[in-house]
């Protein structure tokens, strides 16, 4: 071997070498900032894909079935996670919960709706919210206190079928007797007395809108941080215009219930009567009012419509599937029959109704993306999960995957008979009140929510179609805003078979 050549081979050792060093290194450090998986996006823009059709949580499942149930999507400037399995929602809500207790910063909804992060459901973890938590689950939502307005519930219930049974015979709106009742009894419990119909009426309808508008989509959330945007942006001038409104009437009762405060009076306390203790000064979390309308409108917004929506679907279910109907009347009628009315008392008996609420809460979880937001850079399955990150679990999907659930599209309450899985946060395949510290804290105000105006409203009717229409015509359509409901309403004829 000449000069040259063991030359030329020596240099071309040196450069392999240098070569691979460098392949290995950008490929570690490459792994560390590695963002899972996702679709092709456009500078700028970002993600179109989850922009276009009208129900994100199923563009989503779609592009997950591609993607993995890890997946990276960015709208806008705004980076989201995507979780798709029961695997990573276990990930997010159980092992690494601590780093992923956050909720998203929308700015528009935080600092209009919530008031500024005073709220409870829109504020980020620490001690405000750990406050508000508190006072939630050893006051507010407490079984007790949900058990002292069941006069109420029953009293609001009774109306509703009064009033479905003077319809005998003729369409009557289910949708929307359903979704006034719900608002009724949040309406009840929070204000007592001391509000008018008219003021209910007015901040009933200003919340409806204000929800529909939290679910639009707007250049002004796609780039929070464009400032032309957000003083353009019709939707948060909207917001701001039903906010007023909502909060002139929320300070109006709160004021009421200062005023006419009867000490010593044996009375049933409503929510803000609750909130006003905490406001006094020897109270160890004082609140200013600005963070009681925040909580209350808390309740509106978390409780009513997700009630309601589950109520709605479950009736839609249960007449699109004639069988399942009939054995829900059964047991309903059975075990009322002696009683001839039907109140709260005998509701735990009511298994299949149960399993009708599990069903349909698996199909059509009121909330189908639980928002949450990561305080940390972390590493899920070797990927970077960057801090301040918007994540979204796909409850929906998750409680429609063919590898959960058997015959997963079908409604099938019976699934639930003999089976341990529940929605309490533990069985990560049935997750639509959530899970880990962040799960909804209002099941117990919800239950009796659902399961009273049900196990009425299969007691005292049997249901029709109206114009000759069939069950495989009913319309199934989703609306997607703050919960997802029927995009058409609900309109059957009721026939009595037991009086109110
Ligand atoms: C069928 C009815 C309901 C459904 C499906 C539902 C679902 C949910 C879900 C999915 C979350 C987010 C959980 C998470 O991030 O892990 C949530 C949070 C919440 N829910 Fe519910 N909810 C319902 C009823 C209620 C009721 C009746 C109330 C109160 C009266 C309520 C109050 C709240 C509050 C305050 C939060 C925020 C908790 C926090 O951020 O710490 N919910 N709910």
């Amino acid at each position: 071997m000449d000069l040259q050549n063991l030359w030329f081979i020596l240099t071309t050792f040196f450069f392999l070498f240098v070569l691979i060093n460098l392949v290995i290194k950008k490929s570690t450090s490459s792994n560390k900032t590695k963002l899972p998986p996702g679709p092709w996006k456009l500078p700028l823009i970002g993600n179109i894909q989850p922009l276009v059709g009208p129900l994100p949580h199923e563009t989503l499942r779609n592009l997950a079935s591609k993607y993995g149930p890890l997946m990276y999507v960015k709208l806008g400037e705004v980076s989201n996670i995507i979780i798709s399995s029961t695997e990573m929602a276990q990930e997010i809500m159980k092992t690494q919960d601590l780093n992923f207790c956050d909720r998203p910063r929308d700015s528009l909804v935080s600092r209009i709706i919530a008031y500024d992060g005073r709220g409870f459901s829109f504020s980020d973890y620490g001690d405000h919210w750990r406050q508000l938590r508190k006072i939630c689950t050893t006051e507010l939502l407490t079984t007790k206190r949900v058990q002292s307005f069941r006069f109420i519930r029953e009293e609001e219930v009774s109306e509703m079928v009064k009033s479905i049974s003077e319809s005998e015979g003729s369409i009557v709106n289910l949708t929307n007797k359903i979704l006034s009742l719900t608002y009724g009894i949040t309406a009840k419990t929070a204000f007592g007395k001391s509000h008018s119909y008219q003021q209910q009426k007015a901040f009933v309808s200003a919340m409806e809108k204000l929800l529909l508008l939290v679910g639009e989509k707007s250049l002004a959330k796609l780039y929070p941080s464009v400032k032309v945007f957000q003083v353009l942006s019709k939707t948060k001038a909207r917001m701001e215009e039903l906010h007023k409104k909502t909060d002139k009437i929320l300070q109006d009762i709160i004021d009421d219930h200062k005023n006419n405060k009867k000490e010593g009076e044996e009375v049933v306390e409503d929510l803000v009567d609750v909130l006003l203790k905490f406001q006094k000064e020897d109270s160890e979390f004082p609140l200013d009012d600005e963070s009681i309308k925040a909580v209350v409108q808390d309740m509106f917004v978390a409780g009513s419509e997700t009630s309601s929506a589950v109520v709605d679907w479950a009736m839609a279910e249960m007449i699109k599937k004639p069988k399942v109907m009939k054995a829900a009347q059964s047991e309903v009628r059975k075990v009322y029959g002696n009683k001839g009315y039907v109140d709260e008392s005998e509701l735990h008996q009511l298994t299949y109704l149960k399993c009708v609420i599990k069903e349909t809460l698996r199909l059509h979880p009121s909330l189908p993306l639980a928002p949450r937001s990561t305080r940390e850079t972390c590493q899920i399955m070797g990927y970077h999960i960057p801090a301040n990150c918007n994540i979204l679990i796909n409850v929906w999907a998750i409680g429609r995957d063919p590898r959960y659930w058997v015959d997963a599209e079908n409604f099938m309450p019976e699934r639930f008979l003999d089976s341990s899985i529940d929605y309490r946060g533990t069985n990560f395949e049935l997750i639509p009140f959530g899970g880990g510290r962040r799960m909804c804290p209002g099941i117990a105000f919800a239950t009796p929510n659902m399961e009273l105006p049900l196990a009425k409203l299969l007691y005292h009717f049997d249901w029709k179609f109206p114009h000759g229409m069939n069950n495989e015509e009913l319309d199934m359509t989703e609306l997607f805003g703050m919960t997802v409901r029927r995009k058409n309403d609900l309109c059957l004829i009721p026939i009595t078979t037991h009086q109110p």
